[in-house]
This record gives C-alpha cells, structure tokens and sequence, in this order.
C-alpha cells in the first residue's frame, strides 16, 4: 500500500481523492495498481470462494495473550483459545493472568528443559507456560522483597491441584537449581499423602481435591528454600458415609484394600470394599420403573478407575509417608484407624421390641473388631452408640437413642474420626515441612503462596457442603475481581505519574 503515490495523483479522475493505492504483484512478477474498491472487490470475491470450499481456509494466527486481539469479543477469545488447544497450546496470558485449558492427557512440557528455559525470563517473551507465573513470582519476590501469591481458581475437574503441584514442583526447582534437599523433597512428598486422604473419584473427576488447601513456601532472602505450611479448608466431611452415584469415597480406602500384605489384611480383619457398607454404594442406582415400583439395577461398580493400578498406589503412597516422616508404626495406626471406620460403617441396629423404642446393634461380631482396632473398651463404644448421656439438675440420665438416630451418631462417630485423622496428618506434615530455620528470629523470610481450592460443582443432589464450596469460589471471583480493577485503576494514575514526571 502506498500513501499519496505520485501516480494516483496523475491519474486520478476528478472528483475522485486518492490518499493511496493499492500495489499488487501479479503471478508473473508485474505490478497491478488498483483502487480500494477494485480490492474491496476481489476480497470479497475470494471470501465468496473460500466459503464454497474452491480456495483453502487462510491459516488463523493465534495471540498468546488475549489482550493482543484486534478485536477482543467472547466469539473471538473462544477461537483463539479453541485455536491454540488444537495446536497442544494449552497456556494462554491475559496480560499477566494464566489460562489453563486441561488437555486430559500427557504433554512433554514439563521436563527439566522446560524449568531451565523458564527460569528468570521476562513474561511473554517466550510461550505462555504455568512455570513462567511461578518464575515470575519468584523473582518478584527476590527483587521487591516482598512475599507472593498465586491464586488458582476454575471449576471441578479444570486442572487447579495438577497446575499446583506444577508450580510446587517449579518453585522448588528453581531454588534447589539441581539438589533436591531434605525439605523440597518433603513438600514434593506431601502432595500425594494429602490427594490420598482428601481425594476422591467424583462424576467430574477421577481425582477430585474434597478439601481446599493453600501451601505456602518459605525461602530465605537469597532465594532458597527454608520450608513450608499447609494451611488445609473444609474437608467433604460427608462423602465418608454417603456418596452419589458413580463417585467414590476417599481413595486411601481403595488403596489399603487393594495393596495391603496378608498380614495387615488379618490384622485389620479387611474384607473387599464392596462388603463394606460405607463404599458399596456406588454400585447401585435406584432406577424407577413406573411410580410404584423402584428397583435397584446394578450398574458396573466404579471400585477402580480406568487406568488405575490400587496396589501401585498403595505402595506409593507409602513410600510418601515415609518421605514426610510417618514411621511404620505410624502408619499402622492409621490404617487401624481406617479399618476401624469402614467396620463401624457396617453397624446396623434393630428395636429391641415393639413396645418401646430402645435399640440393639443386630451385627454384634462387630464390636470386638472396631474395639480392638480404635483400642477401646467395648462396653465403653456400645455405650456410645446406644445410649446418650445428660445431666440435668443434679442428675445424670443414660437415655437409649431412637433408631434413626443411632444411624446418625455412628455416622457422626465415623466423620469425627476421619476428620480428625485428616487434621493431624496435615499437622503432622506441617511439622516435618517447617524448618527450625523458620524459628530463628534474626532470619528474615519471604514467601509465595499457592491456593488451590475446590472448584465450582453442581450435581443432581447438591448438599451444604456444594453450598460452601460454590459460596467460597464466588467470593474468590469476587476478591480477584476486585483486585484486578483496582490494579486497573493505578495503571492510569501510574502512567500519568510517569508522564509528569519525565
Ligand atoms: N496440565 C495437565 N496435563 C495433563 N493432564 C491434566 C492437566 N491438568 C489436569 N489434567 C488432568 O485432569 C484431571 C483433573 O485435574 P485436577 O484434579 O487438577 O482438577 P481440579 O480443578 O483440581 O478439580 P477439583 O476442583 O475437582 O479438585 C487430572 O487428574 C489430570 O488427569
């Protein structure tokens, strides 16, 4: 294209105001001129052309940051992106915000190739990638000595803990630059005895996190790394007891029966999961025939997940326990702990007679097995699954539960364990995680946080606990929502600074 060209002046009709001419090279090498009309023309032919499928599709070039789009609309954002994941580009900036698109499947960018080429580079000057936001945090964090946050957010199944245990694996990395020392290992470690414990298959995601975490990593002034906390959210305290159709309970169940030594099998009296009460309900979906009639068609059960090996699981997960400091004995005591759950699941109750409403325990070969594994009296766990106890004015009454409600209080007794096993696992990691360095007063710390918390779900069946998770995602839209106008906001009052100021 040229601007004012001589030659557009010279020909030019009268009444016609040439500011330039369009210059175009013919298939043997001549020159055509022509006027915006003429090419108005041609374009809109060969777009006619391209339509019918006589020319090939022109090949679209895609913007690795949204903000770079000509024309930034919801038709053309979603292209870009649709355009980019056909090509295995699954990051994309907008501006200086990683969208992640989940591929479901392996991608060979996250090798040590790929740590080395991010590290200490300038966002945007190479492809958008979750271990350029890390790299980016970890030097803002050096260089303005002031501690960091990633905040990760999207729905169930969208990738969050996969892209946070890349970027665990990314800030630890840079600081060990090749040695993986004690505590690096130890964080690395944590990751897979926390999916464990606060994992499960849902209808979304074969490893959905039931819990929200925040994992703050702690470096010194020159950048190393010192150790780390685990600040653990609301565990899915109910899916112990009950869980919908096609989803699981916690995967440490499934791995404690698949992988246990004969010898742990006797000692933990187990059985195959669909025996117990509190995991065989998966397996079957009310289907309604008419309506009087429900019958239970039994569906394949989902005990193991395409792909998934229990046993090589189980084995894992010890070798993790082991790195985060959990000795054998340890670890004995808390599969006895798990056993004991799943056998309490299988206590049921009858009325003792028809007259009154006192209650009996019908499966009593139980007791002795939970007993044994929690380490007390039975007399003392009958007791607290039959009876209550209450003081009113100078008495004490023992008054025997309904049936209902026995139900619920050795449900109440199975989630108050689990619970508070789960507790004490995150604190115990916490233990092995801090560093007595950490203590020291004279040594100043700097830290990037990383929060990875359930995302948004809508079931069939949504329960007070998909009321808590979707409550806590809209206020974490709102914050970043808040957070980015408000940056947005100083970026004009920056700019205007600057030009007053030069
Ligand atoms: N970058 C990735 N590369 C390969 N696979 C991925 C990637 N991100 C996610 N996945 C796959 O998607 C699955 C679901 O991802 P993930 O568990 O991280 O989702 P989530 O957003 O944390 O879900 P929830 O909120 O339910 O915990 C993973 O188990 C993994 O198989």
């Amino acid at each position: 294209m040229m601007l004012w060209p001589r030659m557009a002046l010279e020909n030019r009709l009268s009444g016609e105001d040439y500011r330039f001419l369009l210059r175009e090279k013919n298939l043997d090498g001549s020159i055509h001129y022509g006027s915006l009309q003429s090419w108005l023309r041609v374009t809109e032919e060969r777009r006619r052309m391209m339509e019918r499928g006589f020319l090939p599709q022109p090949q679209q070039k895609d913007f690795d940051d949204l903000c770079s789009l000509p024309d930034l609309n919801e038709k053309t954002l979603l292209e870009n992106l649709r355009n980019r994941f056909k090509h295995e580009k699954i990051y994309t900036y907008v501006g200086s915000i990683l969208i992640a698109i989940n591929p479901f499947k392996f991608l060979p960018i996250y090798n040590p190739k790929y740590v080395k080429m991010y590290d200490n580079h300038q966002l945007g000057k190479l492809e958008p990638h979750i271990y350029a936001v890390a790299d980016v945090a970890y030097h803002a964090m050096l260089q303005r000595k002031r501690n960091q946050c990633i905040v990760i957010s999207g729905e169930s199944g969208s990738g969050k803990t996969q892209s946070t245990n890349f970027l665990i694996h990314h800030l630890t990395a840079l600081s060990q630059k090749g040695f993986a020392s004690g505590v690096e290992q130890i964080i690395l470690g944590a990751g897979p005895v926390l999916e464990a414990f606060g994992n499960a298959k849902t209808a979304h995601n074969n490893n959905s996190s039931r819990f929200g975490k925040f994992i703050q990593v702690n470096y010194q002034e020159t950048g190393t790394v010192l150790g780390a906390y685990v600040e653990k959210y609301l565990l899915e305290k109910s899916r112990l007891v009950y869980q919908e159709h096609n989803e699981r309970n916690y995967h440490v169940f499934y791995y404690l029966l698949a992988g246990a030594s004969e010898e742990e099998r006797l000692a933990f009296h187990l059985k195959q999961p669909e025996e117990y009460h509190y995991l065989n309900q998966i397996t079957k979906k009310p289907l309604r025939q008419s309506w009087d009639d429900y019958c239970y068609d039994s569906e394949p059960d989902c005990f193991t997940v395409e792909g998934e090996d229990l046993r090589h699981d189980f084995e894992r997960l010890q070798l993790a326990m082991e790195m985060v400091g959990f000795l054998p004995k340890t670890r004995r005591q808390i599969f006895s702990l798990l056993s004991a759950i799943l056998h309490l699941g299988n206590i049921c109750y009858k009325k003792k007679t028809y007259r009154d409403d006192s209650i009996d325990i019908c499966n009593p070969e139980v007791l002795p097995v939970v007993s044994e594994l929690l380490e007390v009296k039975e007399e003392m766990l009958f007791e607290a699954l039959v009876t209550r106890k209450t003081v009113t004015v100078g008495e004490k009454l023992i008054l025997p539960y309904k049936l209902a409600e026995a139900v619920t209080v050795r449900n109440s007794m199975a989630k108050s364990l689990y619970s508070a096993l789960f507790d004490w696992i995150v604190f115990r990691i916490n233990h092995a995680l801090m560093n007595s360095k950490d203590l020291e007063q004279n040594i100043k710390t700097l830290s990037i946080g990383v929060l990875d918390i359930f995302g948004f779900e809508d079931y069939e069946n949504n329960s007070f606990e998909q009321f808590c998770i979707n409550f806590a995602n809209e206020r974490l839209q709102h914050y970043f929502n808040q957070h980015i106008f408000k940056l947005e906001q100083m970026m004009p009052k920056a700019c205007i600074q600057n030009t007053l100021a030069s």
